[in-house]
This record gives structure tokens, C-alpha cells and sequence, in this order.
């Protein structure tokens, strides 16, 4: 594609300031190492005060063979004598994504995305099931990646970069995926990896603290995440919105002037209500209203949060034309996520575990309710903190686990380059009662050897994930793998008289 097709098809606001020279433009980078000949290198600033600076990769992407540059304005790249046309923008980030939209050109039909701290990856494969279910092609992307997967599909980030992604939505089209459920963070949203999507529905779910290392602060976090419904969601779009959030008036009111027809849920009122929900042993009863229309459903997931995550994805199917009853249909055959909620198994006394991605404060309190009506009896959590992220949820996250469980164990999560037992004092600080575990097996081994029957136990903060970051490196390691283990290993203990507690290596509890 010529460069000056590809510019003109970008919209006029959001054209490069300058650009010096035309040529063909074989495809689109934003790293260096990925440049083939004829590409276009973004070289994108950094986005953190510790990001790499794209400018210092020209010449390598010159030498690659790339075929024009893409650089932030007024930035003097002259000691790298381009012989390509270099077009320059004060926003290049958001310049390149529009370029891949571009480029790239199809977007399944029926496109919707998801935004908020925690319910984004339920939301988005709630989303895609009730599409299946009702007969249409079907993907969902986010943390889990992509599902069904397919070849050179994105990894490794919640929402991949532009080029990644569009590339992959293009994808998906030839293959005549029509329905697409993605998940938006506030990093893609920030960074304008979505700019030049067209969605036809967008939902929030909830706002709580994370990453408060990247946006500093609450405001820009949220500000970060309006994006979607300020930028994104065209005139006329769906806006799905959760009425129990403290910035539901203010987030519907930013929605009415950009004119996006808006469907509330959650239990205060709202169009999609839960009325009222009864946990059941393999799942749970809601009453709903929807509409105004009382109807009653059987679901067979647990936890009493995914009746407000089910009515975020009803409202997303409506805005892309499924029939209310259609979609109401399809719902009690609707199965759980990967690492959401997940139950493992039962240790040998009778004591139920599950794991949970929660990694926040917010996340860890709603699923220590959610999960609470499912036990007779008492409840504990394994539970750690990030390393490199947002120190000042480590005591919230200890406080709220300390205070909502009967037993609550502090160890490690990803401590990345962290102190590891640094992290779990910060998390110690704030819960008295809890007992520290210097190692995350350990302490899984410890919680399940410790429950009784009727006990519950909750794994939270990796979920799906199969490794944990030590230093720079990913070790393997997976809750659920662990968890089983642990499981094992009580039923063993049960047979062969042992105490396994003795291996557990608690080095410091109260
Ligand atoms: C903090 C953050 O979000 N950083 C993202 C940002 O990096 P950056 O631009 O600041 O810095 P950099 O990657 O060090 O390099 C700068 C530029 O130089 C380029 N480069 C670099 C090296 C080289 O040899 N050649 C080269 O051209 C890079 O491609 C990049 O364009 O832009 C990059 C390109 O899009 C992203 O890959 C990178 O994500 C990093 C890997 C990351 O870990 N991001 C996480 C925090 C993230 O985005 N998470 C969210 C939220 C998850 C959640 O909700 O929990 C997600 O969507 O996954």
C-alpha cells in the first residue's frame, strides 16, 4: 500500500503533522526486531519513565530494511540519515494504531469491548458462549488469550498492541469469525492501542485500585478507562454500564452526550437488576428483572458476583441485535471461566478449594463473599501481592483478607524483582490475625492441610496463569496444579497416617 493511501485513510484530525516523500509500505512495526523490508518503524517514546525510547532503534530498523518511519514531532532524528519518508505526529502511538486499522482493514461485524479492574476476562468469554449458543462465530480475546485459539494469535498482554491486534482482528474476519468479545485494559486504552476499533458495544464493569504504579492516581486510572466510551464507542454504540458503581452517574452522563443508547445492570435498579440470588450447591438462583420483566434463572456458576458479570454480557449480545429471550435461554448452559472462581477439588476431611485470579483489594473482598455462602463452615485464603506493582494495595489486600476470612495465609505472588518477605511485611502490616508462609507451594500445602470438612479455601491472585516471576525469570507454577497436589497429599496422608504438616515449612504465623 502506498504511504499517502494510507494516510488518507486515517481520519483528518489524526493525520501526521508532516511528511516528507511517499513509498510502498509492506506492513507495520513498532519493534525494530520484528522490521522486514518495506515496513514502517513507529518509533514510539516510552510510556513509563523506565520504557525503552523507540527513537533509539532507528538505525537498527533502517538496517532491516524499513521502508519509512513513523517518529513523535519535533524529535531530531538526523543522526540516523534516513533515506525513507519519515512522517512525524505529537501523538505517534495513537498515529499507529490508526495506521493498522487501516492497513488491516476488516473487524468482525460484531465487535464488542470491556473495560474495568476486575470481570473483564468473565464478561468477554460469558460473551462469547451466549454468541456460540446462539449459532454465530464466535472469539474472545483478553488475558486468556485468544479462544478458540488460533495460529499467531496475540500473547502475553490483556490487550495486545495495535499492530498485534488488528492484525488478529483481521484474521479472524477471513476467517469468518463475526462476533468478537475483547477486553480492554486501562494500559491499552491509555497507550491508544484500541484507537481505530469499531465497537458496537462497550461495557464497564467496576473501578477499583490497580495499577496505581502506571496512572498515579484514581482519576487518571478512570480517565484512562472513559476513553473507551469518550473515543471508541461511536455515536449511537451501546454503552453497558453497572449501576452499583460509585461513578455509574457520571460515567451514564458522559455516555448521553456522546448519544450511546445505554443498558444499566446490577442489583440497584437498573434495566438488567438482580433482584435477588440464592446459592446453591453446584451453582445459584437469581430473580431477575429484566426490563421490568421478573424472571427467574438457574445458573450453574458460583459465586455470587457473575450474576452482575452474566447481565454486563446480556447487555452486550443486545447491543449487537440477539433477541432478549434468545439470549435469556442460552444462559443456565453458560460454564465458567479458567482460574474465575475455579473449584479444584476436596481435600480429604471434606474442605472445598478454588481458585481465583483476584489480585486487588476490591477482587479479593468480593470473592471472599461471593464464596462465603457456599461453606458451612470456616473460610480461609491464600493470598500475596505483585511485585513491581502498586505497593499500596499490599496492606489493603492483607487487611481484607485478614479481617473478611476465618484464616488467612500471606505469601508470595509474582514478587518479579522484589524482596520477596518486603512485599509480605507490607501485606503483614495490616493483618494481625494472618499467618505468613515464605513460599506460595508451601503455603497452598499448609491451607488445604489445615481444612476440615465443610471448610472452604480460596487460592487468589494467579488464577490461570502457569507461572510465577521470580527475578526475571518464569517459573512454571499453577495454582490449580499445586492445589491438586496438596489434595493428593492429604488423601495420602489420610491412608497413610502422616502429617504433612510437618513438611509444610511455615517459618512464621500467629
Ligand atoms: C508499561 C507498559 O504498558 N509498557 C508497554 C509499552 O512499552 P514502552 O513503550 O513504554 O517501552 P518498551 O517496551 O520498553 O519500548 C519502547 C519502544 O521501543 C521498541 N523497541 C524496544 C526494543 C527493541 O529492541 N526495539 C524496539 O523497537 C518497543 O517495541 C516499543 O515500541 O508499549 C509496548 C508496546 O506496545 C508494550 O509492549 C509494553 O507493555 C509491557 C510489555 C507490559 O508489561 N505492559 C503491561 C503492564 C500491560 O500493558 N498490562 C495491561 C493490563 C493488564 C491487567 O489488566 O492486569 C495489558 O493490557 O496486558
Amino acid at each position: 500500500m502506498r504511504l499517502d493511501d494510507l494516510l488518507s485513510q486515517l481520519p483528518e484530525n489524526y493525520r501526521p503533522i508532516e511528511n516528507h516523500g511517499n513509498g510502498d509500505i509492506t506492513g507495520l512495526s513498532l519493534d525494530s526486531r520484528k522490521i522486514k523490508p518495506g515496513y514502517l518503524f513507529a518509533a514510539l517514546p516510552p510510556s513509563t519513565d523506565s520504557g525503552l525510547d523507540g527513537c533509539d532503534f532507528i538505525s537498527q530498523a533502517l538496517k532491516a530494511g524499513a521502508g519509512a518511519l513513523l517518529v513523535p514531532a519535533g524529535k531530531d532524528i538526523s543522526d540516523c540519515e534516513p533515506q525513507v519518508p519519515v512522517i512525524t505526529s505529537p501523538n505517534p502511538r495513537q498515529v499507529i494504531a490508526l495506521m493498522a486499522a487501516a492497513f488491516s482493514a476488516q473487524q468482525p461485524e460484531n465487535l464488542v469491548a470491556i473495560t474495568g479492574t476486575n470481570g473483564k476476562t468473565s464478561v468477554a468469554t460469558f460473551t462469547r458462549q451466549i454468541w456460540e449458543k446462539l449459532g454465530h462465530k464466535a472469539a474472545s480475546l483478553g488475558t486468556l488469550g485468544l479462544y478458540p485459539p488460533q495460529p499467531n494469535a496475540p500473547a502475553a498482554l490483556t490487550t495486545p498492541d495495535s499492530i498485534e491486534l488488528f492484525t488478529c482482528l483481521k484474521g479472524l474476519s477471513e476467517q469468518d469469525f463475526t462476533h468478537l468479545a475483547l477486553e480492554a485494559s486501562s494500559h491499552g486504552l491509555d497507550q491508544y492501542r484500541l484507537d481505530g476499533l469499531k465497537p458496537k458495544a462497550a461495557a464497564f464493569t467496576n473501578l477499583s485500585q490497580d495499577h496505581l504504579d502506571y496512572h498515579k492516581d484514581m482519576e487518571s486510572y478512570l480517565q484512562a478507562k472513559l476513553r473507551l466510551f469518550e473515543n471508541l464507542l461511536p455515536e449511537g454504540g451501546t454503552a453497558v454500564l453497572n449501576a452499583d458503581m460509585l461513578e455509574f452517574d457520571q460515567i451514564r452522563s458522559i455516555c448521553e452526550k456522546r448519544k450511546h443508547k445505554i443498558i444499566s445492570y446490577g442489583h440497584n435498579i437498573s434495566d438488567l437488576q438482580v433482584v435477588e440470588q440464592r446459592p446453591t450447591t453446584d451453582g445459584q438462583e437469581l430473580k431477575l428483572s429484566l426490563f421490568g420483566k421478573t424472571t427467574h434463572l438457574k445458573l450453574t456458576l458460583t459465586g455470587s458476583f457473575q450474576a452482575g458479570n452474566i447481565m454486563a454480557s446480556v447487555g452486550l449480545a443486545l447491543g449487537c441485535g440477539a433477541s432478549l429471550p434468545a439470549i435469556v435461554d442460552t444462559l443456565p448452559k453458560l460454564s465458567g471461566v479458567p482460574g474465575r472462581a475455579e473449584k479444584v477439588g476436596t481435600s480429604a476431611k471434606g474442605g472445598t478449594v478454588y481458585v481465583d485470579f483476584a489480585h486487588t483489594p476490591d477482587a479479593v473482598e468480593a470473592i471472599i463473599n461471593a464464596l462465603r455462602p457456599h461453606t458451612r463452615k470456616k473460610l480461609s485464603i491464600v493470598v500475596g501481592c505483585g511485585g513491581d506493582r502498586d505497593p499500596g494495595k499490599r496492606p489493603l489486600m492483607g487487611g481484607i483478607a485478614d479481617k473478611l476470612a476465618d484464616r488467612a495465609y500471606i505469601t508470595d505472588d509474582n514478587p518479579r524483582s522484589e524482596d520477596p518477605a518486603s512485599i509480605r511485611a507490607q501485606a503483614m502490616s495490616a493483618a494481625p490475625n494472618a499467618i505468613e508462609v515464605n513460599d506460595r507451594r508451601k503455603a497452598i500445602f499448609k491451607a488445604v492441610s489445615d481444612l476440615n470438612d465443610g471448610d472452604l479455601l480460596i487460592i487468589a491472585g494467579k488464577g490461570h496463569e502457569s507461572g510465577q516471576i521470580i527475578g526475571d525469570k518464569v517459573l512454571p507454577f499453577d495454582d490449580r496444579d499445586v492445589a491438586r497436589e496438596a489434595i493428593a497429599a492429604t488423601l495420602q496422608e489420610e491412608n497413610s497416617g502422616t502429617d504433612i504438616k510437618n513438611e509444610t515449612g511455615v517459618t512464621n504465623g500467629t
